[in-house]
């Protein structure tokens, strides 16, 4: 059993959408999930134990949401000590904006600048497809579960 926190970023609730199917589905299968309501804080990534589920949408011009700036802007400002810690990233995005999935790469580069270890592949989703973005994850999860 792993635990799983699962930190989300949205505008308009799509990717909030995505990280509560994701929390019941991983809860379903067995593992322990936190899923970050509140706003960010340093201590919320002290527990080495904890992978990190990123869920993240794109807004502006390839930007991160406004609830995911606060971590985003600590992994590069403030190194935390996460050498070798997991971490995965949902990545919701059109490829409609020539900035398609910008935001989930950003996150991916600072995770990785430091030294934490991606589980898989980025999963990114695109809204122009027109397929539902929790069934999409879901899918990507059943496989992703394997890595744990
Ligand atoms: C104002 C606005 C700007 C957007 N900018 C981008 C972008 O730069 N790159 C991208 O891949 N998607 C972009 N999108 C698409 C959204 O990220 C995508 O539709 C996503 O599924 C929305 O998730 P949310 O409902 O959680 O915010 C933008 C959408 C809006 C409304």
């Amino acid at each position: 059993m792993a635990t799983i926190r699962i930190f989300y970023g949205t505008v308009m609730g799509t990717a909030q959408g995505v990280a509560i199917a994701l929390n019941k589905f991983l809860s379903d299968e067995g593992h322990q999930t936190i899923m970050q309501s509140s706003a960010f804080q340093a201590s919320d990534l002290e527990n080495e134990n904890e992978i990190l589920l990123i869920c993240t949408s794109n807004t502006g011009a390839g930007d991160i949401p406004p609830s995911l700036q606060p971590l985003y802007l600590h992994l590069k400002n403030d190194y935390p000590r996460i050498a070798g810690r997991s971490y995965s990233i949902i990545n919701l995005g059109d490829s409609a904006y020539p900035t398609f999935g910008q935001a989930g790469i950003s996150l991916d580069e600072a995770f990785t600048d430091i030294g934490a270890t991606r589980l898989g592949d980025i999963l990114t989703l695109d809204a122009s497809i027109g397929e539902s973005p929790q069934q999409q994850a879901l899918t990507w999860a059943e496989e992703w579960i394997k890595n744990l």
